[in-house]
């Protein structure tokens, strides 16, 4: 549905994307992901047509956006909010839309209530809050009923209600086998958004995986025993092959093993022990480690300033 091939986009010395490759299938919510100016909402643009690739693929339904028939009918684009014209009011805004696309005038009522706009739909669009601007993005994506959703952290600016309505209707969309590609700088909301995450950092692919994997592979587990025998208990655990490092007060952090076995080996080396608690490293933290990886490695090479300029 979604495929982007060897993708490369510079911005004057900034690398944006650089040889990027994904597939997003139907089904799922695909969580895009990375880090500030990771190269996210670029390839969205670029997705969507707005701007040319260096080099590489940017292709939807196998062609790239412009040689769509009835885009809107395909894809849905939310890209940054703020794009309507001030002074027209919601209603206007998305009819306007939907004429110059050949959508039914009933459509615009239907994204409408979907979206929670309909009181406020006769209201002109420049006093609205980020969260309504979000709203009415979302409306536009939605009206021309497409198969793809390609959302560019949508989430911005919604209330804790509107993020949870946004989280259901996305999850519905592909439940009904659509395509749902939303980006966004945070693991937890996409941990209990997305199927299917693709991680990118300083342009470049860093994972593409099942949410599910990414779990089972990146959080670990941390038991934290605080013992009065802190250095013997270290050095027991380790030669057991665990991974143990002292903590003030005596505690000790430890890494693979589960509670159970390190509590067993305290015991069996009658080592005292007054805490013991276990805990999953959390998904945020495998994100930041991942990216802070790359962000170290790229720097390395001397590569991708972060220097947002003019369009
Ligand atoms: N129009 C532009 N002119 C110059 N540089 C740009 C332009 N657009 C993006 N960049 C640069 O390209 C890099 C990638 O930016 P992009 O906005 O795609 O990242 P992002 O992952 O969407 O970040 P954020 O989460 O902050 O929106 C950044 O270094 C940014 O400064």
């Amino acid at each position: 549905m979604i495929e982007v091939q060897h993708l490369a986009k510079c911005y004057g010395p900034t690398r944006a994307v650089d040889d990027l490759s994904f597939v997003v299938r139907p089904g799922k919510v695909t969580g895009f992901l990375g880090p500030n100016g990771a190269g996210k909402s670029t390839t969205l643009r670029l997705l969507l047509g707005l701007g040319r690739p260096d080099s590489g693929q940017a292709l939807l339904f196998g062609k790239p956006y412009r040689e769509l028939r009835d885009p809107l009918r395909h894809v849905g684009g939310l890209l940054e909010a703020k794009s309507t014209q001030r002074t027209r009011s919601a209603y206007h805004h998305l009819l306007w839309l939907a004429r110059t696309h050949r959508i039914p005038e009933a459509r615009v009522r239907e994204v409408l209530a979907m979206v929670g706009l309909e009181e406020v739909a006769g209201r002109r669009t420049g006093g609205f809050s980020l969260g309504m601007e979000q709203r009415l993005g979302i409306a536009a994506a939605l009206l021309g009923d497409p198969e793809i959703l390609l959302l560019d952290e949508p989430v911005n600016g919604l209330d804790p209600e509107g993020v949870h309505w946004l989280r259901t209707l996305l999850k519905e969309r592909a439940a009904a086998g659509r395509t749902v590609l939303l980006s966004s700088h945070l693991m937890n909301e996409m941990a209990v958004t997305a199927d299917h995450l693709v991680i990118i950092g300083r342009g470049r692919l860093l994972a593409d995986t099942s949410m599910e994997d990414f779990t089972s592979q990146h959080c670990r587990s941390v038991v934290r025993i605080r013992s009065y025998e802190p250095q013997r208990l270290c050095d027991v655990l380790r030669q057991a092959g665990a991974g143990a490092e002292e903590e003030p007060g005596g505690v000790l952090r430890v890494t693979g093993l589960e509670s159970r076995e390190v509590a067993q080996l305290a015991r069996a080396h009658h080592i005292g022990y007054d805490e013991l608690a276990g805990e999953s490293t959390s998904l945020e933290e495998a994100f930041l480690e991942m990216t802070a990886r790359a962000a170290q490695f790229t720097a390395g090479q001397g590569a991708g300033l972060d220097g947002r300029g003019g369009a």
